[in-house]
């Protein structure tokens, strides 16, 4: 690489940086004016109870911290995990009670008049929900106790070489999405992406909605950007989907109704202090990861 170029990428990265503190700065601050002026309709749903977790999830979680290769987890979890395709699982996650508890808040947050940001590029609706408040007593318990371990035993084996992660989730980025159909002037549907996330755990919160089935086709890795198989999720309230990040999808548009799902993005910060975040090239022995 020459002086000049040097140079240059330097810049790229300062540029980035500054534009990341801004962006980190701005949503303390929400996170603070939410946290003085916000009266939340349902404080209890701020804070993980056993009541909010599917029995079926706690005991998937505890088989998985006993059955850690992939195979042997899914034998002793048979009816409870469903993999379709290969590297995207569902299973039952969160209660009805907690599916309503947490719509009914996030429709008076947004009747609120408090600030917000988008949740991501892509996504104008939904909220960010470090934002809310919803970290310390509910979702970063949520990846402890039960993403981790289960995302730990699942992506163990033929995926483990890969650096993916799964083994050492420890920080994440979590907010909702919504989707409304054509002309509510909402987001309708979404389109094929990967996540900036090792692995993704996607909850439907319920409600009535039709259409908005999400479609997986293939890894970033294949590099096969419009892969053109694509296997459909369909949607249902409490149920949890944990992917890859790198696992390419897109949502279909809601034909009617109001989907709602909360999202997490679960990062392991072995991978990133290993893997560029903007090429993802590893740092170490120049190789790509995945
Ligand atoms: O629409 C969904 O359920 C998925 C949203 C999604 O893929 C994302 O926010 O990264
Ligand atoms: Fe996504």
């Amino acid at each position: 690489m020459t002086d000049d170029r040097r140079r240059e990428v330097h810049k790229e990265l300062e540029k980035e940086l500054e534009r990341r503190r801004g962006h980190f700065a701005a949503a303390r601050q929400r996170r603070a004016f939410i946290a003085a002026n916000y009266r939340p309709l349902h404080p209890n749903v701020y804070t993980l109870r056993d009541e909010f977790v599917d029995p079926r999830w706690i005991e998937l979680a505890e088989l998985a911290r006993t059955h850690r290769s992939k195979d042997a987890l899914l034998e002793a979890a048979a009816g409870v995990v469903r993999q379709r395709p290969r590297g995207v699982f569902a299973f039952p996650a969160l209660t009805p009670r907690f599916c309503e508890l947490m719509r009914e808040e996030l429709d008076h947050f947004e009747r609120s008049d408090m600030p917000r940001a988008h949740p991501n590029t892509m996504n104008k609706n939904g909220l960010l929900l470090y934002e809310l408040g919803m970290y310390d007593e509910l979702l970063t318990p949520l990846l402890e106790r039960y993403v981790s371990p289960v995302a730990a035993a699942l992506f163990d084996g033929g995926e483990r070489e890969m650096a993916n992660g799964s083994d050492s989730l420890d920080h994440h980025r979590s907010f909702t999405v919504r989707y409304e159909p054509e002309g509510a002037g909402k987001d309708v549907d979404l389109a094929y992406h990967f996540d900036d996330a090792e692995m993704t755990l996607n909850v439907n919160l319920g409600g009535h909605f039709e259409g908005g089935e999400l479609l997986f086709g293939g890894l970033k890795s294949d590099g096969d950007e419009k892969h053109s198989a694509r296997y459909p999720h369909f949607h249902r309230e409490g149920i949890a989907i944990l992917h890859r990040g790198s696992h390419c999808h897109e949502a279909l548009p809601v034909d009617s109704g109001k989907r709602t799902n909360l999202i997490m993005w679960c990062r392991s910060s072995q991978v990133r202090i290993r893997y560029c975040a903007m090429c993802g090239r590893d740092k170490i022995t120049t190789s790509k990861i995945e």
